[in-house]
């Protein structure tokens, strides 16, 4: 049997377990199993499927013996805010809620009552998304008090799964930081936050760094998996993890393109400035404290709702075909506008949202696409400028990284708008950002510039050059 160490990545749209080992300094990659993540309803909220998740990760564990695989190690990544609280019988109080449940509406507001926009940004240094951890704790002290007084555990959704495999409670870092919770100077629970908003510091965990070895498997999972693993945190934000494996860095603006499109630069210490909260940028924690400053684009989520709508008779690749031969048409929306997060059909508010601004409707599944794409290359290119404005210096390169990278038309049409070099690649940022922290963890890999200088060793980057427009 192989060794490996096994990475889980679960993005809004899609998970995968990803095995990989060092082969002569070169990263391999063996994708393992593959599933849906999507939003259902349930008890009328939007919620996730933990259970159904927990089912694939175990699934997919098991799949590596008939592999040839001997996993020694598993680490686990997905999106953010999210969380679970256990009682204290370690029994979930609540359904698994999602970031786009209406819940939170209005709960900004309420919060800014009691904590001043600009004293949570100063102390936290993170976006104001109104789907965030401390919105969606506020609305379940607002609404139902009573489940929060049961509350003995709050896990996000990677500890919860730990918590599952192990039986340990941890929160981890990056992630932690998400929930605009977390001190962004001294990196722990925000005491004096929870404290004002009546939220118990005790249901917190102590919260770990990446490459923590958490546990091991608890003794059921070991008996019914034929073995053990250490499990190890990654940067279980995936994004967090995502950044890890940007290869092109320096001089470099990156953009997570999944679900959500992730636009920033890796920094040293957080940026609280008036400026960068006027533009809602964020301050998310990073491996070894460095910090990913970034805004939440819409993202890719917008085509995936278009292609949901037309019934997914198109795939990916045909609706940026489509895309293509519809040039000529222009109209373009603001994808950052919150009727985009979760509409009931997202080509008719696409369509209103054109007719409202008196451009051309688009009607053909090219046009939409077109739509969204055109759209999303303006909201990069305004979060470009003023992440340019804000640092007062160029960035000469843009590297796409995740699923979106393999949209070579948007990389082009990237390029053309921002002028700027387009580095594509590596599609699995994300596993792969978690798969090095594992080996550094572990001592096999050095650090995070030897990490950083095996992946760009070991995938291929595409380059997309701004086209040369003749008169
Ligand atoms: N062949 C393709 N052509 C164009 N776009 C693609 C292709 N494959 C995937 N994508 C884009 O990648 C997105 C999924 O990226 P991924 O990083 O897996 O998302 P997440 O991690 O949020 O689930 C899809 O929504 C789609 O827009
Ligand atoms: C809700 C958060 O902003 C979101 O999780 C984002 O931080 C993120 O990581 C999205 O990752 P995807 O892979 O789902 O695009
Ligand atoms: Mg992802």
């Amino acid at each position: 049997m192989k060794k490996c160490c096994l990475a889980v990545d679960i993005g809004a749209s899609s998970g995968r377990l990803i095995a990989s080992h060092l082969e002569n300094g070169q990263l391999k990659l063996n994708e393992i199993h593959r599933f849906e993540n999507k939003i259902v309803r349930k008890d009328d909220q939007f919620c996730w499927e933990l259970d159904r998740l927990f089912l694939e990760i175990k699934k997919g564990i098991k799949k590596c013996q008939g592999k040839g695989l001997k996993p020694e190690s598993i680490g686990i990544d997905t999106w953010a805010v999210d969380f679970i609280l256990l009682d204290e019988n370690e029994k979930p109080l609540t359904n698994s809620v999602a970031y786009r449940d209406p819940r939170t509406d209005g709960m900004m507001d309420e919060v800014f009552k009691i904590i001043m926009k600009e004293r949570l940004y100063l102390e936290t240094g993170i976006q104001f998304q109104k789907f965030n951890t401390i919105y969606q704790l506020y609305s379940i002290k607002q609404n139902n008090p009573e489940i929060l007084d049961k509350a003995a555990s709050f896990l996000m959704v990677p500890d919860y799964f730990n918590y599952l495999l192990t039986g340990k409670k941890a929160n981890e870092y990056t992630n932690a930081t998400s929930t605009q919770l977390v001190n962004a100077f001294t990196k722990k629970w925000d005491d004096e936050i929870l404290d004002q908003l009546g939220i118990k510091r005790e249901i917190f965990q102590e919260i770990h760094n990446p490459k923590t070895v958490l546990g091991t498997l608890k003794e059921d999972l070991r008996e019914e998996f034929g073995f053990d693993m250490k499990v190890i945190l990654p940067a279980t934000h995936d994004t967090g993890s995502a950044v890890i494996s940007v290869p092109e860095l320096d001089e470099t603006i990156y953009i997570s393109s999944g679900t959500w499109s992730l636009i920033g630069v890796e920094n040293y210490f957080p940026i609280c400035v008036t400026k960068a909260l006027d533009y809602n940028f964020t301050n998310e924690g990073g491996i070894d404290y460095r910090y990913r400053f970034l805004k939440n684009i819409m993202g890719l989520w917008m085509i995936q709702e278009v292609k949901r709508n037309y019934q997914d008779q198109y795939s990916f690749a045909e609706l940026v075909d489509l895309a293509r031969q519809v040039q000529e048409f222009k109209s373009t929306v603001n994808v950052d506008d919150p009727r985009f997060l979760k509409p009931e059909n997202m080509i008719e508010e696409i369509q209103r949202y054109c007719q409202e601004t008196n451009q051309a409707i688009p009607t053909t599944p090219g046009e939409v696409a077109k739509c969204v794409y055109d759209s999303l290359v303006c909201s990069y290119q305004q979060a470009i400028n003023q992440i340019e404005e804000i640092f007062e210096r160029k960035f000469e390169k843009i590297n796409v990284i995740g699923g979106g990278c393999q949209n070579e038309m948007l990389n082009q049409l990237i390029a053309d708008t921002t002028k700027k070099i387009v580095y594509a690649g590596p599609v699995e940022a994300t596993a792969i950002g978690n798969i090095v922290s594992q080996l550094m963890a572990v001592g096999e890999i050095e650090d995070i510039n030897e990490a950083r200088t095996i992946i760009k060793h070991s995938f291929e980057v595409k380059k997309f050059s701004p086209s040369i427009i003749t008169a």
